[in-house]
Formats: C-alpha cells, sequence, structure tokens
C-alpha cells in the first residue's frame, strides 16, 4: 500500500512538497511561495509560522494532486534552506521573531567584534566556518540580544533555537505537544555552533557566546528515524526518516556520494558541493568544510562548499525591482536578443561577496555602461555573473585539489536556473570543462527523499540510486581561449571594484 516517498523542500523562495515513486519519478507536486521581507537596508527575513502553513499547504495540494492519501506515504524527508534561524517559545510554538534570511547581514558589527577580539578564529578552528553573517550563529547572538525576552525565555529553558528543518520537524510530530527538537548533521554543520570534528555542538562557543545548550536541538543523522507525523497532521502516523540542508540534499539527489565527485545547483544562490570522505578537509581557498551526509550507523561522509550568495535571484531582482522581464524565464530570451554583454560586469555582491572571496563588506554593481547598454546588456551581464561566479569557485577547488589529488573534469549542474541552455552552454565555455545536466534538475528534494527512502528499506543501498541518475544533456565547451581570458580578466576587475565598499571614507 505504501509505494511512495514524500519530500519536503523548504527552500528561500518556496516550499515545495514533492511525491516519489520507486523509480525516482516525480509523480505529483504541491508548491507555495512565501513573502520576503526586507525591514531595512541588508536585513532579509521570513515569517516561520507562514513557512509552516505553507508546508501543510504544499503537503495536501501533492497529495490531492496524485489523488493518494497518507497511507501511500512510506516515510517522509526534509530538506531546507540552510542557516535560516528560528527563535520559538516552546510552550505556545509562537516564534519569538522573524527568521532571520541566511542572506540577512545586519550582524556585520558581531564579525567585527569578533574577528577583533581573536573568537571568529576559535569558530573557524572548531566548526570548519569562518565567522560572517551567513550562518545561524551570528543570528542566533542578535535575537537573544535584541528581541525584548528572548535571552530571559532562553535561561528558563523555553525558547528553543533551529534551523528551518528543526521548526518544521517539530511542529510535523506535534509542536507544544510533544514535537521533537532535532536537526540533522548537515544542517548542524552550517550552524557556526557545531565541532565538525566529533559532530557535536561546541560547549566552547555557546560558552564564550551565552547561548544556553538547552535551546539548541538533538543532533540526528541524514538518514534514519527522526520522528512521527502528529495526529493533528495529514501525514498523520507516517515516519520522518530523512533530513538534509538543501545542498547536500542535491548533492545525494544527483547521485554524487564518493570522494572527488561534485555538483553545482543554480537556484537562488548557488552551491558547488564536493564530496571529500570520512575526515574532514579544511581549504586555504576559500571553501568551507561541511558535512555532506551521514547514514544510519555510519561515520559523517564531509564534503567542501564554494557558496555563491545571489544567482536566480538576481534574475527575480532585473523582475521585481528594475522591471525590464515580467517572468524569470523571459531572462533568456532577452539577454539572447543581442550578441554579447556589449562591455557591461554585473558583480551582484547584494549580500556582500561569499566564496570564496567572504568580503562581507562588498557591495553590488554594474560596470562598463556607455550610451550604447541597453536592457539586454544588462540581463546578460547578470546572466553571465553567475558563470563567473562559478568558475571562481571552480578555480578555488582546482587549486585545492590539484591535479594528481583529482581536480574537476566535468560538472553535474542542477536547481530551477539550470533550464537556461544559454547559461548552461557560456558556464561550459567560461569553465572550459563539460557541464552535465540530468534528468531531473529537481535533485533537492529528490535527494530528501533518497535519503528518507534508504532508512526505511524503499532503496536497498546507495549503488540503487545511483544506477537510477540520468543525463539529459551534456553542454561542451566551445570558447576560443583568449576570449575567456579577457572576459575573466574584465570579471576580476569588476569584482575588485565592488570589494571595501563599505569601508568608511578616509
Ligand atoms: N529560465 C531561467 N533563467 C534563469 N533563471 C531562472 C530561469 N527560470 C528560473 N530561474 C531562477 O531560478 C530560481 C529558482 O530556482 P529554484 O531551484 O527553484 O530555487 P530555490 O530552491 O532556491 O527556491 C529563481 O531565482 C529564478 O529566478
Ligand atoms: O534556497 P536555496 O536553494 O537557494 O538554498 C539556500 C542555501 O541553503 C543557503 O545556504
Amino acid at each position: 500500500m505504501s509505494s511512495f516517498m514524500l519530500a519536503i523542500d523548504q527552500g528561500t523562495t518556496s516550499t515545495r512538497a514533492v511525491i516519489y515513486d520507486v523509480a525516482g519519478e516525480s509523480i505529483a507536486s504541491g508548491q507555495k511561495e512565501h513573502r520576503q521581507i526586507f525591514a531595512h537596508p541588508g536585513w532579509v527575513e521570513h515569517d516561520a509560522t507562514e513557512i509552516w502553513n505553507n508546508t501543510r499547504a504544499a503537503v495536501g495540494l501533492a497529495l490531492a494532486q496524485a489523488n493518494l492519501t497518507r497511507h501511500h506515504i512510506a516515510g517522509v524527508g526534509i530538506t531546507n534552506q540552510r542557516e535560516t534561524t528560528v527563535v520559538w517559545n516552546k510552550l505556545t510554538g509562537e516564534p519569538l521573531a522573524p527568521a532571520i534570511v541566511w542572506q540577512d547581514t545586519r550582524t556585520q558589527g558581531f564579525v567585527a567584534t569578533h574577528e577583533a577580539d581573536g573568537l571568529a578564529t576559535v569558530i573557524k578552528d572548531i566548526t570548519g566556518l569562518p565567522l560572517t553573517t551567513y550562518f545561524s550563529v551570528s543570528k542566533l547572538a542578535w535575537i537573544l540580544e535584541n528581541v525584548p525576552e528572548a535571552r530571559e525565555l532562553a535561561n528558563s529553558g523555553a525558547a528553543l533555537f533551529g534551523t528551518i528543518d528543526s521548526w518544521l520537524l517539530w511542529n510535523l510530530t506535534g509542536g507544544p505537544d510533544g514535537g521533537v527538537h532535532a536537526t540533522d548533521v548537515t544542517n548542524a554543520s552550517r550552524t557556526g555552533l557545531m565541532d565538525i570534528y566529533s559532530c557535536q555542538w561546541s560547549t566552547e562557543i555557546c560558552s564564550e557566546l551565552n547561548i544556553p545548550l538547552s535551546m539548541l536541538p538533538e543532533i540526528k543523522t541524514s538518514s534514519g528515524h527522526s520522528g512521527i507525523c502528529h495526529d493533528d497532521q495529514l501525514l498523520r502516523d507516517t515516519p520522518i526518516t530523512g533530513i538534509l540542508g538543501d545542498q547536500q540534499a542535491a548533492t545525494f539527489g544527483q547521485a554524487v556520494f564518493t570522494p572527488g565527485a561534485a555538483k553545482n545547483t543554480y537556484g537562488t544562490g548557488c552551491f558547488l558541493n564536493l564530496v571529500t570522505g570520512n575526515e574532514p578537509v579544511t581549504s586555504s581557498e576559500g571553501l568551507l568544510t561541511t558535512v555532506a551526509y551521514q547514514l544510519e550507523g555510519q561515520p559523517p561522509v564531509y564534503g567542501l562548499e564554494g557558496s555563491v550568495a545571489v544567482a536566480g535571484s538576481l534574475v527575480q531582482w532585473l523582475r521585481d525591482n528594475l522591471g525590464i522581464i515580467s517572468t524569470s524565464a523571459e531572462v533568456e530570451e532577452l539577454a539572447a536578443s543581442v550578441p554579447d554583454n556589449g562591455g557591461v560586469y554585473f558583480v551582484p555582491a547584494f549580500s556582500g561577496l561569499f566564496a570564496p572571496y567572504w568580503r562581507p563588506e562588498a557591495r553590488g554593481a554594474i560596470q562598463g555602461l556607455t550610451r550604447f547598454v541597453t536592457k539586454a546588456h544588462i540581463a546578460r551581464a547578470a546572466l553571465e555573473s553567475t558563470a563567473y561566479q562559478v568558475y571562481d569557485v571552480v578555480a578555488s577547488v582546482q587549486t585545492e585539489r590539484g591535479e594528481d589529488t583529482g581536480a574537476l573534469k566535468e560538472l553535474r549542474v542542477d536547481g530551477g536556473m539550470c533550464v537556461n541552455d544559454g547559461l548552461m552552454q557560456f558556464q561550459a565555455d567560461v569553465l572550459n570543462l563539460d557541464v552535465i545536466r540530468p534528468k531531473n534538475v529537481e535533485t533537492t528534494s529528490l535527494g530528501a527523499a533518497y535519503a528518507a527512502g534508504l532508512a526505511i528499506g524503499f532503496w536497498d543501498n546507495l549503488e540503487a540510486l545511483q544506477s537510477l541518475w540520468k543525463e539529459e544533456r551534456r553542454f561542451t565547451p566551445n570558447m576560443d581561449a583568449d576570449h575567456r581570458k579577457e572576459l575573466l580578466g574584465r570579471w576580476n576587475r569588476a569584482v575588485g571594484n565592488t570589494v571595501g565598499w563599505l569601508e568608511p571614507l578616509a
């Protein structure tokens, strides 16, 4: 009777529920967008209650579309935008404040203070992450310091912290009525609070920042039993057996399991994930040390990540803030209406620059403007900026790995933006590598379904999952080396001009 897996994919812009069959084919889905709240420059917030309501609605839509009930669902997997920080009252279930989204830069002061006092170095050594505004730690510290009653509730044990997976798991399993307060090791590895070697919360960092351990969720494996949907849920009695951060889920969904293999996901942001093995590898090239996945009863598998903050969200910005396109897909036609970028370079440092630069004080710029330039050149430069940012991350990976340890020979891609053929060809051209797109580009939800399905024997093992992966199209490089050099040289100069923008004027 239970012949399907259901994945909840809670992303930065929307929440999806996707139902998969045993062949890894999506048979139905439901999707709901949520509001992006920009209260001040640099702030990005979500309403956690809206996200929870959307999750339930998306599950209902998917079940209805498939004409199925909970009895047909063998297990649930959760995947989520990572780092985004929710603190809620465990007695009422109410969030104490809007969720602070991973893109939010309000905690720059916290970062500067702890760079100066040396805590940033301690955090980097323990967690594998640089101290930037991106990770949960500074967001949680901000809430404890600035939200009325947060400190008091936290000290009394009544406030809980979680990334979005924890928030959804707690609500799905009963909320104030005995909800499970847990996360998985991949999400925990993005908080800036987890010891990357022991995969436990760092008591040293928590004590330095006065964060009560009682408010942190239990860290579980990515594939394994996490809880059972509560009686008041549409999915009641259905087990939740997989949790992964969305980039780790996309890696899993691309069947990228073994050391040296990598994928690149083009969504709101863009994230390259490389699997490295059972020991954490630290990077001197601006890549993050992170956990790729952990199966039940097995040691964690680590990875390196190159995180780019702005990719698809720049297309949304062209649509919503400039109004030069009316749908994201229209950017393809507009960009293709001109033969090149007309000399325009767009550095979308809206949240500072992430990998490999980690410059929170950088801000965005459109450069190379002349009266010749049209909105089509701006659209083209916006798309090209994603490919250049990925180039910078891949260059770091290649330097880090070196030829002998296995530099990347090709790149598997996925995510909502990779349906853009022009962008994928340009990506192959600037990387000078084959870019390979699978049949299912919604690998994030697929990865969560895989992790949850493995735990209950819906799929047998990683090899079975590997056999489900299918190539749809391969983009091969077709650009003259001198031309590539010229484009990348201009891009480097443009990036250099955005760095330091917020620094005080002399
Ligand atoms: N044809 C297209 N060309 C470029 N970008 C696109 C295209 N279609 C969608 N996008 C962008 O892809 C992103 C959606 O990707 P998705 O993987 O669903 O994101 P997320 O999981 O981060 O919410 C949006 O930011 C959208 O602007
Ligand atoms: O919502 P996405 O898919 O852009 O992913 C967000 C990332 O998890 C942020 O680290």
